[in-house]
């Protein structure tokens, strides 16, 4: 699985940890950056790993933030982009089951590293349920349709 990676500076140290462990596990990672600790703009990173999950290039795209709540609102503004921030292991089976997130975001100033690689694994090697879910997938897809029609990424 070919796995894209992103944060800003509040969430660089622990996609730095995130990338190694995917490494590691032989997963195709591509990073995107941010690549220090200086300050930048999370919607810059969001952009680059929603645009390119959502144009098929990777799989799957984890983001990080200090709170994984703007990452993740900026990454959702991308059609096709399903980006659930999680911080519990339930939410992060229960994301892939039913709402077949395609990203997964964090908060690096709110979680441990342990719980943050737990909840990557969870994330990764759960499936899809479909069913009574993809229905309503399907109507996320119409809300993108009558707001995004003419876009394209
Ligand atoms: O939702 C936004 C993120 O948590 C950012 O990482 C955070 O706002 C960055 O804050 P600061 O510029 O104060 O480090």
């Amino acid at each position: 699985m070919k796995i894209a990676l992103g944060s800003d500076h509040g969430g660089y140290e622990l996609k730095e940890t995130i990338k190694k462990h995917l490494e590691e596990k032989g997963y195709t990672v591509m990073d995107f950056g941010t690549h220090s600790e200086s300050s930048c703009n999370y919607p810059d990173f969001a952009l680059a790993v929603a645009e390119a999950v959502a144009k098929g290039e990777y799989e799957r795209g984890i983001l990080v933030c200090g709170t994984g709540i703007g990452i993740s609102i900026a990454a959702n503004k991308v059609p096709g982009i399903r980006c659930a921030l999680v911080s519990d292991s339930f939410s992060a089976k229960a994301t892939r089951q039913h709402n077949d997130s395609n990203v997964l975001a964090l908060g690096g100033r709110v979680i441990g590293v342990g719980l943050a690689l737990e909840l990557v694994d969870i994330w990764l090697a759960e499936e899809f349920q479909g069913g009574r879910h993809k229905n309503r997938i399907d109507l996320i897809g119409d809300i993108e349709k009558k707001y995004f029609l003419n876009h394209k990424c």
